[in-house]
């Protein structure tokens, strides 16, 4: 029976997340356990918090590294580690980001805020993608990359320009890596999440959860759903991780309910 038929979609693969201590990463690396992942790693630069949530998926299946996707050798090291210790990478989800607080608007845009959220969300991602990508041809496995994009990469922003540029930016990796490494049989794609009250964004705009999510709200096409949460876009990473997508590569999963942004 193919995995796409049963519960456990991910029986026996091997998944690093980045970003994976908190949020949208977090919930996606208990979906990955859930579905029969035998390893999942989480990759962050939050030592505490990653370390936390390894435990509570359960030593036996989930571990933490320490990992600056912005160093390229702690990326290296991090993959090399991965497949040292458990003999394959399957998945990547190449999910850490980050956005810049206060404005970033086209007359008073900080270049050097935007260096900073230039590595991780780009440099980052592409590190990612590379010594993933380098690993699973090596490995001659077929194997996943998933990425985080976000609502950002499609529509523009007057006040988040660099935050929106990183995000059109992983675009052109994913569609650039998903054609330079189908002939190995791997897939690449990202997910585009529409605003989730995470500590990331409740942060950058000074909210609660609560306040994000009021907001938000009347932006979204979908009604009588609730509100979106990060395990809505682990389901869609958990898809483009399993057999269910085989033939989807390339592509940008958008997760946003219709949201309509308001400039
Ligand atoms: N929350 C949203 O509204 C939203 C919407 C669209 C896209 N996204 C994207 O989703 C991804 C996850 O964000 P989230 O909302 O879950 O936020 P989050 O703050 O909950 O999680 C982000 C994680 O990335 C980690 N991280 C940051 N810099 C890192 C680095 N240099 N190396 C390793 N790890 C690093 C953080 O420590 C944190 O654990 C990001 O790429 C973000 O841009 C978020």
């Amino acid at each position: 029976m193919s995995n796409s038929c049963t519960t456990q979609k991910l029986n026996g693969k091997v998944a690093i997340i980045t970003g994976g201590a908190s949020g949208i990463g977090e919930a996606t690396a208990r979906k990955f356990a859930e579905h029969g992942a035998r390893a999942v790693v989480i990759a962050d630069v939050q030592e505490e918090k990653g370390r936390q949530v390894a435990e509570s998926i359960g030593s036996d299946r989930c571990n933490f590294i320490k990992c600056d996707v912005t160093d390229e050798e702690q990326v290296k090291s991090l993959v090399k580690s991965t497949v040292e210790k458990h003999g394959q990478l399957d998945i990547m989800y190449s999910n850490a980001g980050m956005v810049t607080k206060g404005l970033q608007d086209t007359l008073s845009f900080d270049l050097d805020a935007y260096d900073k959220l230039f590595s991780v969300n780009v440099r980052g991602m592409a590190a990612c993608v590379k010594h993933a990508g380098r690993a699973m041809v090596d490995g001659g496995d077929r194997g996943s990359i998933i990425c985080t994009a976000s609502v950002m990469a499609y529509c523009g922003s007057a006040h988040s320009i660099d935050y929106t540029m990183s995000k059109h930016a992983v675009l052109g990796l994913v569609r650039c890596a998903s054609k330079g490494l189908g002939e190995h049989g791997i897939r690449v794609n990202c997910v585009a999440p529409g605003p989730i009250a995470t500590p990331m964004t409740c942060g950058a705009m000074g909210m609660s959860p609560e306040e994000l999510e009021k907001r938000f709200e009347d932006d979204f096409v979908m009604k009588k759903s609730g509100y979106l949460k990060p395990e809505n876009v682990a389901d869609a990473v958990l898809f483009l991780a399993c057999d269910d997508s085989k033939f989807v590569t390339g592509h940008n999963l958008v997760v946003d309910g219709g949201y309509v942004p308001r400039g």
